[in-house]
């Protein structure tokens, strides 16, 4: 079953790029930096990867991006996401960028930018894998630092096609962000978000309502608003569901409870995506494969999940 779900062609709709950072790659960076890490080896780092919580998980998360320096980093980073697209038939992918996770550091946007868009750029041309990058705001941050981030995006507009919206989710609703949003549709970018992973479903409302989003990401928690459900199925929003970063970050205790297929058959229009491949345990195929394994999947299913995932594109 692995290798015919492998062979799927399919789309990555959710997928932060700072996530895809292998714990190798992350010490070859570190070395190539003369940055001292806490871990004394990649087994121990990766002995780490233990997380009660979505902020648990992005305490290290944040931490291992330190490594990203210089150009070439962030090009490494992203040609080696690329690379496993290639291996798992994923066609096409929409990444997320969090400039503030390395503008805060004193990385200048720019840099960050530039290596991203380069490998985005070789990875179309190379492997024939279409891209589009969604430029993402960190939630636990002010609404002011999110206008800055959008201005600063601004000189480099064509490098993007939406805004997102990530990090520490409960306490910091969509509402935070609405105007920020409204700037960013102004200037004729897409709007998606994370909404509904760990908050209530009152954060998925706000987000279609409020930030008027064309895609949630996560939005598991929608599962307990038969109306926001309901809601979903007209309007065909689609859902970027990460499985094994669900049950990673403890959302639901075990991929048995995952609620994707129920959906799914309900006629919402999820589809299957890693999330933070190198911290969860794998990436699109993994997570097809789990579905298949804890919640027997079948391949009528697998087809419809990833050509949800061709039809939830939104970069052209
Ligand atoms: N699963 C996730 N939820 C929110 N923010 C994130 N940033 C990286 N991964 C994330
Ligand atoms: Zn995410």
């Amino acid at each position: 079953m692995y290798d015919w779900l492998n062979a799927l062609p399919k789309a990555e709709l959710h997928l932060h790029l700072e996530g895809s950072l292998e714990p190798e790659l992350l010490f070859g960076l570190a070395e190539r930096n003369k940055i001292a890490l806490p871990w004394n080896d990649v087994d121990a780092l990766r002995n780490a990867y233990n997380f009660g919580n979505l902020q648990e998980f992005l305490d290290l998360y944040y931490a291992g991006a330190d490594v990203l320096r210089t150009e070439q980093d962030f090009y490494d980073l992203t040609w080696a996401y690329l690379q496993k697209c290639e291996a798992q038939n994923v066609v096409h992918t929409e990444p997320f960028f969090d400039p503030q996770t390395h503008t805060d550091r004193g990385i200048p946007f720019e840099v960050a930018l530039r290596g991203i868009s380069e490998a985005l750029a070789d990875g179309r041309e190379l492997l024939g894998i279409s891209s589009g990058l969604i430029l993402s705001f960190l939630r636990h941050l002010s609404e002011e630092d999110a206008f800055k981030t959008l201005e600063q995006a601004m000189p480099f507009r064509d490098a993007f096609f939406a805004v997102g919206l990530d990090s520490s989710e409960v306490g910091h609703p969509p509402s935070k962000f609405e105007r920020v949003f409204a700037k960013a549709r102004a200037e004729g970018l897409l709007a998606v978000a994370h909404a509904g992973e760990e908050g209530p479903p009152e954060y998925i409302w706000q987000a279609l309502d409020l930030l008027k989003v064309s895609r949630i990401d996560h939005g598991v928690r929608a599962a307990e608003d038969p109306k926001l459900i309901q809601r979903l199925i007209d309007e065909q929003i689609p859902l970027t569901v990460c499985p094994l970063s669900n049950t990673k970050l403890c959302v639901f205790d075990d991929m048995s409870q995952h609620n994707i297929l129920q959906m799914l058959e309900q006629g919402v229009k999820v589809t299957v995506n890693s999330d933070d491949p190198a911290y969860f345990g794998g990436y699109v195929t993994e997570n097809f494969m789990a579905l298949h394994e804890s919640l027997g999947m079948t391949e009528d299913q697998a087809r419809r999940l990833a050509q949800n995932s061709l039809d939830a594109r939104l970069a052209r």
